[in-house]
């Protein structure tokens, strides 16, 4: 135990907080890490073709991964820096094999290689069906294409999805969420997005119909706003899913880059937990649009992590973490990010939430804003730092040394 840390401890206590309840707290909220910013979101079929579907990963550095043993060799040391035990958020175009089955033809032995690494790092597994960067997904419609054997083929692709999730939970013993988005929507004004709309829900109906246990499996749909080339409207917007995941209780995702660059995530949280069970998130920092930023420890995301510790929301919310920029080492992207939420979350369960509370119910937004203000000069750091030392992990220029020396090592990759 550090000086610092015994002297930031008797800071909190002097309000009321205990750091030793927050350390232990951080320790078991698991963070899943997504796979595709190891490799700007190419996947591993043996196909050619960009991302699609309105989502796009700028930059060139050199040492993308190219191969899944590239992907989980960079996985492997990005968790060896991040303190606590945490999850890796699969994408079904990830596969690990020599096959070459299109996406209404994967199957868990697919990704059997995944799950073995998974079982040896003792880390949980989530899952995505991949409905983008594929000759079906062209016209940037798959579940609400007018065309029912495009929607054939991509309600196989989810079905499969959910069977290959629900298999890697059982295995792992921890339920994978497997989580639904389709970048289905137009470029230009449409006349008829109610059609559109009954065909999403229709074939996300025929996907979600086979019952899986709830230990095994999660669904979860994540709405959007908007995509470069399907401006004008996405089909499967925050209203849609909303009332979808309500009605079918399955969770919700939402993902920080998908809503008006002036509207306030956190806030939702609290609202959409009144009326859905479980919670996705998608931590992510656009920067005018949806840009999959790698998130910092800004204000949108100690407020993120303020509502989920304040609304007590912690369990039954799953932290997934969504950016992918390839103009930076991604090893480094995601050390960075993932900390920076661990950060946020920490700085959430050090502050005094019930003083703050009784002030605000007592109407005294006086005392409240003397609180926050004050409150934001607390030693936070110090009691991170501890965090770290407890897990061995390195901080400050440690950790940049370690970040660069792993980036110098993969850079010949290209
Ligand atoms: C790769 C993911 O499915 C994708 O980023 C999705 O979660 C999303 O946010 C699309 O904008
Ligand atoms: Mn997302």
């Amino acid at each position: 135990m550090t000086t610092a840390y015994t002297a930031a401890r008797q800071a909190f206590t002097d309000w009321g907080v205990d750091t030793e309840q927050s350390l232990a707290a951080l320790a078991g909220i698991p963070i899943s890490v997504h796979c595709w910013q190891g490799d700007d979101v190419k996947g591993f079929e043996q196909k050619s073709g960009s991302a699609g579907g309105g989502i796009q990963a700028t930059g060139n550095h050199p040492g993308r991964a190219r191969t899944p043993d590239e992907l989980r060799a960079d996985l492997e040391f990005a968790y060896s820096r991040i303190p606590g035990r945490h999850r890796l958020n699969l994408h079904a175009f990830y596969l690990d094999t020599d096959e070459t089955p299109d996406r209404d033809a994967i199957e868990y032995h697919h990704f059997a290689p995944w799950v073995d690494w998974a079982k040896d790092q003792k880390i949980g597994l989530d899952f995505n069906p991949t409905f983008f960067a594929h000759a079906k997904a062209d016209d940037n419609l798959t579940l609400s294409h007018p065309d029912k054997g495009i929607r054939d083929f991509w309600i196989e692709h989810g079905k499969r999805s959910r069977e290959i999730a629900a298999r890697i939970g059982a295995e792992l013993g921890s339920a994978a969420v497997n989580n639904i988005w389709v970048p289905d929507g137009s470029k230009d004004v449409p006349v008829d997005r109610i059609s559109a709309r009954r065909r999403l829900e229709s074939s996300l109906d025929a996907i979600l119909a086979q019952p899986h246990d709830t230990a095994h499996l999660l669904d979860a749909v994540e709405s959007k706003l908007f995509g470069i080339g399907v401006e004008s409207m996405t089909v499967g917007s925050h209203e849609f899913y909303l009332g979808y995941a309500i009605r079918k209780n399955t969770l919700l995702c939402l993902d920080m880059g998908h809503f008006h660059p002036t509207e306030n995530i956190a806030d939702k949280l609290s609202s959409v937990a009144l009326s859905v069970d479980r919670l996705l998130l998608h931590v992510s920092r656009p920067v005018r649009w949806d840009s999959d930023h790698v998130i910092l420890l800004n204000d949108d995301i100690l407020a993120m992590a303020q509502e989920l510790v304040f609304a007590d929301l912690l369990g039954r919310t799953h932290i997934g973490l969504d950016f992918f920029d390839a103009t930076i080492s991604r090893t480094a992207a995601w050390v960075i990010g993932t900390r920076n939420m661990q950060k946020a979350l920490l700085r959430a369960l050090l502050l005094p939430r019930d003083s703050l509370k009784a002030a605000e119910t007592a109407l005294d937004y006086t005392r409240r804003l003397i609180l926050t203000e004050e409150l934001k000069d607390l030693p936070f750091a110090a009691v991170w730092a501890e965090f770290c030392a407890r897990h061995n992990m390195p901080t400050g220029r440690s950790l940049l040394t370690d970040l660069t020396a792993y980036q110098a090592r993969v850079a010949a990759r290209g």
